[in-house]
């Protein structure tokens, strides 16, 4: 479980937000929705360790995390395959024990991402979809508790970012992985997450996704 309590976060004498609590429950499918600039990549990075909070705290039992990041161009003529490029964030070892575990892994992870058929396909020739699948994949390779997609389906056609959203469920069903989806897309926090952390006026406030309408997505005004 993830819990803030009273938790604070201001850069020099900005505040970003103030005094907030929430719990977020292990194998929950989350969404972070608000405006442009209200805090979610803040909230995020003091999740991940990356900030420090200004006052309070947020509590989560040591576990690891995996980070999707949003869809990035890659040149075409990029030189690792999906496979190689999956493979940078593992550990570099001459032991034949451990590179026999390594292979097995990634075959694993490859089957669970829908890319072993893909695998030698160099990573600057796939598609928007496939390049997602394969940030997904390298963040899966650590085994996380904890999975964090920062808007990753932002500037993907409607179809490919279901079908991203309905691998990310299904790991979140079997696996009970926890997901927190930061999202500016309505219909995919309406269809894939039950409940939502809103950022507003300087606040977190959790509510049921049943009660989530499209002006909480809008621009900071
Ligand atoms: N390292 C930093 N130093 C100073 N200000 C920062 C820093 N990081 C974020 N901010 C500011 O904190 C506020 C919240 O930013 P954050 O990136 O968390 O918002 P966001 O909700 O993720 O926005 P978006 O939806 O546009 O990605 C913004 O005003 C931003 O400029």
């Amino acid at each position: 479980m993830i819990e803030a309590n009273n938790l604070s976060k201001s850069f020099g004498n900005q505040l970003v937000f103030k005094d907030v609590n929430f719990k977020i429950n292990d194998g929950e499918f989350i969404s972070l929705v608000g405006p442009n600039g209200s805090g979610k990549t803040t909230l995020v990075k003091i999740i991940m360790g990356l900030e420090k909070p200004t006052h309070g705290s947020i509590k989560l039992a040591h576990q690891t995390i995996g980070y999707v990041p949003q869809f990035r161009n890659i040149d075409l003529d990029y030189p690792l395959s999906i496979e190689q490029f999956i493979r940078l964030n593992l550990k570099v070892t001459f032991s034949p024990q451990k590179r026999q575990d390594n292979n097995e892994l990634i075959q694993d992870i490859l089957q669970k991402t829908g890319l072993t058929n893909l695998k030698d396909r160099p990573l600057g020739l796939a598609s928007g979809g496939e390049k997602q699948k394969a940030y997904l994949a390298q963040a899966l390779l650590n085994e996380p508790k904890i999975l964090i997609l920062d808007e990753s389906t932002a500037s993907l056609d409607v179809e490919v970012k279901m079908q991203l959203m309905d691998l990310v469920q299904e790991l979140n069903q079997k696996y009970r992985l926890t997901v927190i989806f930061i999202t500016h897309d309505y219909d995919l926090t309406k269809k894939y997450t039950k409940r939502a952390l809103l950022f507003k006026n300087k606040t977190i406030e959790p509510l049921a996704v049943k009660d989530i309408s499209k002006d909480m997505f809008g621009m900071e005004g």
